[in-house]
């Protein structure tokens, strides 16, 4: 199976990045009612994994605690666990490349780019202001793991949204706005050019 090299197609995969209360998760939602992809948030399936009881549950634990990156092994692991169980042939990733590290493991491992890359722009003060009020009972939606968030965001992942930029294919969207005019905007993104209706 496979040995042809054409037989099997590869999925469609969009990355969707964003600093932590940028709204990632929130539009993730909304395209998926409208554009049938299937929402992984790396995220969210590193949070399942530490209630599964798995034996890697207390080393994830603590990192996501400390605001810090988890292994692109373990991460992608669950990735493609989901991808695989969903029977789906389009995903959004959410929250995924977070570091050069898991960006590269990834392209290693799957052999998958990126069609394009979501980018939610959001100002620091408003994105704090979001995660103080999302009440998800999150152990680092604290203001001291927050800052390690920022820090880790600045720091690692920016530089994977530089990267796909400089090959052209980030869709940056200002996330700032109310949730449903960002939406229009990422619509306009995911709508296929010959479907848009001229004016
Ligand atoms: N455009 C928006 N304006 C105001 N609040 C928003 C907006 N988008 C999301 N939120 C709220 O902000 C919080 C963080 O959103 P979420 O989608 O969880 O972000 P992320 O996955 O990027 O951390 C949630 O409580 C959500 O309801
Ligand atoms: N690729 C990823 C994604 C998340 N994580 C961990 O999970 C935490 C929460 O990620 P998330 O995507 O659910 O957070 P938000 O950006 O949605 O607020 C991160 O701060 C990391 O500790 C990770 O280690 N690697
Ligand atoms: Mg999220």
């Amino acid at each position: 199976m496979g040995t042809a090299g054409d037989s099997e197609k590869k999925p469609t995969v969009v990355f969707v990045l964003g600093g932590p209360g940028s709204g990632k998760g929130t539009q993730c939602a909304k395209i998926v009612e409208h554009f049938g992809y299937t929402h992984l948030s790396a995220g969210d399936l590193l949070r399942a994994e530490i209630r599964s009881g798995s034996e890697n549950g207390t080393m994830i634990q603590n990192m996501i605690k400390e605001g810090k990156i988890v292994p692109s092994e373990v991460t992608i692991k669950l990735l493609q666990k989901a991808m695989q169980d969903s029977g789906n042939d389009k995903f959004l990733i959410d929250g995924f490349p977070r570091n050069e590290e898991n960006r590269a493991a990834f392209e290693a491992v799957t052999k998958i780019e990126p069609a394009f890359v979501l980018f939610f722009d959001c100002p620091e003060e408003e994105m704090e202001r979001r995660i103080l009020s999302r009440n998800q009972g999150r152990e680092d939606d604290n203001i001291e793991t927050i800052r390690k968030r920022f820090k880790v965001f600045l720091e690692s992942s920016l530089p994977v949204v530089e990267y796909y930029e400089s090959k052209g294919k980030v869709r940056k969207v200002d996330a700032a706005k109310p949730i449903d005019e960002v939406f229009e905007v990422v619509k306009a993104i995911f709508t296929p050019k010959d479907e848009k209706v001229a004016v």
